[in-house]
C-alpha cells in the first residue's frame, strides 16, 4: 500500500483546519456487519471530498482513503469519456422476499450483486436468495455473487456449482477465497469467471493478481486505493476488465466512483455504485441513485440543509477528529 506523499501531507493539514463535516446515518439493512455508516466530508477548491474508512481499518490503511478525499476536494478528477454508468443492484444477505423487493425497486438495474457466505447462513438460504433474485430480474438479467474471501478452495468449488445452478448462471464470483493463490486455484477449476476485490484493495502488491492469473476481472474502489488517478494507473498496470465499486459511501464518495468509471478507457461491466439506497439518509439532497439501471455522471453538492440532516453527534465527531489526526500522522510516516 502506498501512503500519501509529502506535498499531500501539507494540504491535509491545511484542509483539516477548515472544519471537516462529520456525518452519520443508520443503514436500512445490516451490511458488512454494519448498522451505521459515518465519515467526514472536506471541502476544497475543487469541491467536496469524502473520507470514510471503516472503523476496523487502522490509521495507516485509512491514510490512503484520506488521500482520495483530498484529491476530490483539491484537484478534482480527469475528464470523463462517458456520461452514464450502468450499475448493479447490491443485494445484502437477506431472505428471498426482501431480496426480490430490493431488485424490483432498484431503479431498473438488470445486473444484481448478491452477498453470500454470511456467517451463520446455510447454502440453502443462499440458493433461495439467488432463485428469488433470478425471478425478479428475469432470464435476461445478470447475477454476480460476492463471498468476501470466506471460502477455502474446495468449499468455493462446491458452492459455485450449486449457486450457479440456483442463479440460472453466474456472471462472476467476487473474491471467493482470501488469498491470491486460492483465487488462481479456483479459477483453474471452474467456468465461473473470478473477480478480485480484497486481493486488490487490501494487498501489498495488487499486480500479483495478474502475475498469478488469479482473476478475470478486478474490482476497484476509489477510497481504499487512494483516489481516481491512482485507480486509473492501477487499471492500466493490471490490464484486466474493471468493475468500479463503492465502499458504501454517501453520494459525495459515490461521485468519485462515478468519476473513475467515467474516465476508464473501457468499461464493459455494470459497476457496484448503486449503494446509497442502503443508507437511511444521505449527505446531499438528490442522492446518486440509478434510473433505468444507470447513474448519470455528475457531482451533487451538499447543502446546509442536507448536511444538517446527517450531522453526527458530538461524540462521533470527536472520535473522527482523533482518527483524522492519526491518519495524517500515519500518512506523514508512510
Ligand atoms: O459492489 C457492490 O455492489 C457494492 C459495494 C460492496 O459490495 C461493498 C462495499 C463496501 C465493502 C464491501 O464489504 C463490499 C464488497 O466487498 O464489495
Ligand atoms: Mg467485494
Amino acid at each position: 500500500m502506498v501512503g500519501p506523499g509529502a506535498p499531500i501531507v501539507a494540504t491535509m493539514r491545511a484542509l483539516l483546519t477548515s472544519e471537516p463535516v462529520v456525518w452519520s446515518t443508520p443503514l436500512r439493512t445490516r451490511f458488512r456487519g454494519l448498522d451505521v455508516r459515518d465519515g467526514v466530508l472536506v471541502r476544497g477548491d475543487a469541491g467536496w471530498g469524502e473520507i470514510s474508512p471503516f472503523w476496523d481499518y487502522g490509521a495507516r490503511e485509512s491514510a490512503v482513503w484520506l488521500r482520495a478525499g483530498l484529491e476530490a476536494a483539491e484537484e478534482g478528477w480527469p475528464a470523463p469519456v462517458r456520461t452514464s454508468i450502468p450499475v448493479n443492484v447490491t443485494v445484502p444477505a437477506v431472505g428471498p422476499e426482501a431480496a426480490a423487493r430490493i431488485v424490483r425497486s432498484s431503479g431498473g438495474c438488470t445486473t444484481a450483486k448478491v452477498k453470500v457466505a454470511e456467517p451463520g447462513q446455510s447454502v440453502v438460504e443462499e440458493e433461495a436468495r439467488l432463485e428469488a433474485v433470478r425471478d425478479a430480474l428475469g432470464p435476461g438479467g445478470r447475477i454476480r455473487i460476492d463471498a468476501n474471501g470466506a471460502w477455502d478452495v474446495e468449499t468455493a468449488l462446491a458452492r459455485l456449482a450449486r449457486l450457479d445452478r440456483a442463479a440460472g448462471g453466474l456472471e462472476y464470483v467476487e473474491q471467493p477465497c482470501p488469498t491470491v493463490e486460492e483465487l488462481a486455484a479456483v479459477r483453474r477449476r471452474t467456468d465461473v469467471p473470478v473477480a478480485a476485490d480484497e486481493s486488490i484493495r487490501r494487498a501489498e502488491d495488487p499486480i500479483e493478481v495478474r502475475r498469478l492469473a488469479a482473476a478475470d476481472i478486478v474490482v476497484l474502489k476509489v477510497q481504499p486505493l487512494g483516489g481516481v488517478r491512482a485507480c486509473l494507473r492501477l487499471a492500466e498496470r493490471v490490464g484486466l476488465p474493471v468493475v468500479v465499486s463503492s465502499a458504501l459511501e454517501s453520494s459525495v464518495g459515490i461521485a468519485a466512483g462515478l468519476a473513475l468509471a467515467a474516465a476508464l478507457p473501457e468499461l464493459s461491466y455494470a459497476c457496484g455504485l448503486a449503494t446509497v439506497h442502503l443508507l437511511e439518509r444521505d449527505t446531499v439532497d438528490e442522492p446518486l441513485l440509478p434510473v433505468d439501471g444507470a447513474i448519470a455522471v455528475h457531482r451533487p453538492e451538499p447543502t446546509e440543509r442536507s448536511l444538517a440532516a446527517v450531522r453526527a453527534s458530538d461524540a462521533t465527531a470527536a472520535r473522527w477528529s482523533e482518527r483524522l489526526d492519526a491518519m495524517v500522522t500515519a500518512g506523514e510516516r508512510a
